[in-house]
């Protein structure tokens, strides 16, 4: 049981693409600590949160975690389909996204992260000079901006950060929860899995 609780949010994993860095594996079955990624994600999300959901647009792998699984509702763009699909889909005001590679997942840097919400449209770190947009928070009113960029074209989840005025955390700031950068730690090939100590 977590001993933080988050209102009005609900937790979403993205685990929507096609994987072929990792040979087409879903990415969220790996194991870590013997559990699988998504499993681990989805505990830690009803802990957490109002709310929990998977946006998969193959939903077979993720059917027996006993969370809602919703497809994109406009395919084909990437990640950002998927944070779509999430916002449009959850009843919560905000949501947290996850990707469904990222075996890290921890309730104290998500805490800190919803604690800076107050006043912001989202909430977005900056790790290794990238804005890490799949360990953030976004609000409903992202919901519109990304809709509309996603309809005109292929847009980029850290130029919606830009755009809709982010809390933009520093790296210097996160230290203070997450000293390695551990949140964003995900993998993309097998390499990864290995470096990371997954298993299939
Ligand atoms: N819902 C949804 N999620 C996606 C989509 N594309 C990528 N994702 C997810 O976004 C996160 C980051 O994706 P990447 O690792 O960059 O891409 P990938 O398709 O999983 O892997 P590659 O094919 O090797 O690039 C992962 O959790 C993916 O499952 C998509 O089109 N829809």
């Amino acid at each position: 049981m977590a001993s933080i609780r988050i209102a009005g949010c609900t937790g979403a994993l993205v685990a929507g693409g096609k994987a072929t860095r990792m040979g087409g594996l879903p990415k969220g079955l790996l194991q870590v600590d013997g559990e699988p990624i998504a499993a681990r994600a989805l505990r830690l999300f009803r802990a957490l949160f109002d709310d929990a959901l998977v946006v998969a647009n193959d939903p077979v792998p993720y059917a027996a975690l006993g969370a809602r699984v919703i497809p994109d509702a406009l395919p084909g763009k990437g990640a950002p389909s998927g944070v779509h699909a999430a916002l449009a889909a959850a009843s919560t005001p905000w949501i947290f996204t996850a990707a469904c590679d990222m075996p890290f997942l921890a309730e104290a840097p998500i805490g800190f992260l919803a604690g800076l919400r107050a006043g912001a449209p989202a909430v977005v770190v900056r790790w290794g000079g990238r804005l890490q947009p799949l360990h953030a928070l976004w609000s409903r009113a992202c919901l519109p901006v990304l809709e509309a960029e996603l309809r005109a074209g292929d847009p980029s989840l850290q130029g919606l950060a830009r755009r809709v005025g982010a809390r933009v955390v520093e790296e210097a700031e996160w230290r203070a929860v997450d000293p390695l950068g551990r949140a964003f730690e995900n993998a993309n090939t097998p390499e990864d899995a290995a470096r990371l100590g997954l298993s299939r």
